[in-house]
């Protein structure tokens, strides 16, 4: 069963075509990577599916259901997640507000609860800090709750962000550039944390990702973009042995993995 369908997506920005008929079937609980070269339009890729751009042409649909042109707000309630390749955190707020933030969206208690504390919304509100709390202790952020976001290691900080879109219970997780500026004990890391993501908190994960490791080691699935059509799509090993992935994206370097 496919969580999500991608069927002939195009964004053209002007003359310029950054997605071009790109298809895509992402079976649930799966892990695919959307690889290839700076500019081959993932990053777009992704802003279509979230609601950021709307299509030039094509269909999203999520659990059978078209989500094609939603707003951003409206693709988050159906389940759809996503970090962004720049950290997106508010850096002088704690680590657990981050996080309340991120829960935020989905809590039933409004403004006036809040402020006349009326007990319903005492009551959402310790649960969703236990919530977060779990969240945090899940990516091994719980002994740094009150510390600025800002105050973290890069690699932390990734890590929050997951947490943060984890924290609307997303049924879909996009992540864009997860591993980008971590050393190899943090990517490591990451590494195992996505794959035991995955099945723990039954999701579906797709990310674009430049550490070609990374990206073998983890994906069921890969999609190889080049100035944004989809070049090639297997797994990982059809991937790396692909002669026009390799020529386009990989270099003859990429063998290393194999
Ligand atoms: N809002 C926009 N307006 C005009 N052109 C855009 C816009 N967003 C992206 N593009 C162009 O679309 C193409 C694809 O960009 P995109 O950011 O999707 O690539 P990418 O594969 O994510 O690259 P990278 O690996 O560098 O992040 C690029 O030529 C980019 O300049």
């Amino acid at each position: 069963m496919n969580l999500l369908e991608i069927k002939g997506l195009t964004k053209n920005f002007g003359g310029l075509a950054a997605v071009s008929n790109v298809n895509l079937n992402v079976p649930k609980n799966s892990i695919t990577a959307v690889i290839g070269p700076n500019g081959a339009g993932k990053t777009t890729l992704f802003n279509m599916v979230t609601g950021v751009y709307k299509p030039s042409a094509g269909d999203i649909l999520l659990n059978g259901e078209p989500i094609t042109g939603l707003k951003p707000h409206a693709v988050a309630r159906k389940g759809i997640a996503r970090t962004f390749q720049n950290i997106r955190l508010f850096g002088s707020l704690s680590v657990m507000e981050n996080v309340l933030i991120g829960m935020h969206s989905r809590l039933k208690s409004n403004f006036f609860g809040a402020v006349f504390q009326l007990p319903g919304t005492r009551r959402e509100e310790e649960a969703a800090q236990m919530e977060a709390f779990e969240l945090l202790q899940y990516v091994g952020l719980d002994g740094l709750l009150n510390e600025p976001a800002t105050n973290l290691p890069y690699g932390a900080q990734r890590r929050l962000e997951i947490a943060r879109a984890l924290a609307v219970k997303p049924k879909l997780l996009l992540l864009d550039e997860p591993a980008a500026g971590m050393n190899p004990k943090e990517t490591k890391e990451l590494t195992d944390l996505i794959r035991n993501m995955c099945g723990e908190k039954d999701l579906t994960i797709i990310l674009i990702e430049h550490d070609m490791k990374l990206v073998m080691e983890i994906s069921n699935h890969i999609a190889v973009l080049d100035h944004g059509e989809n070049i090639a799509e297997g797994k990982p090993v059809e991937i790396r042995n692909n002669p026009r992935v390799i020529e386009a994206y990989l270099g003859k370097g990429a063998l290393a993995y194999a």
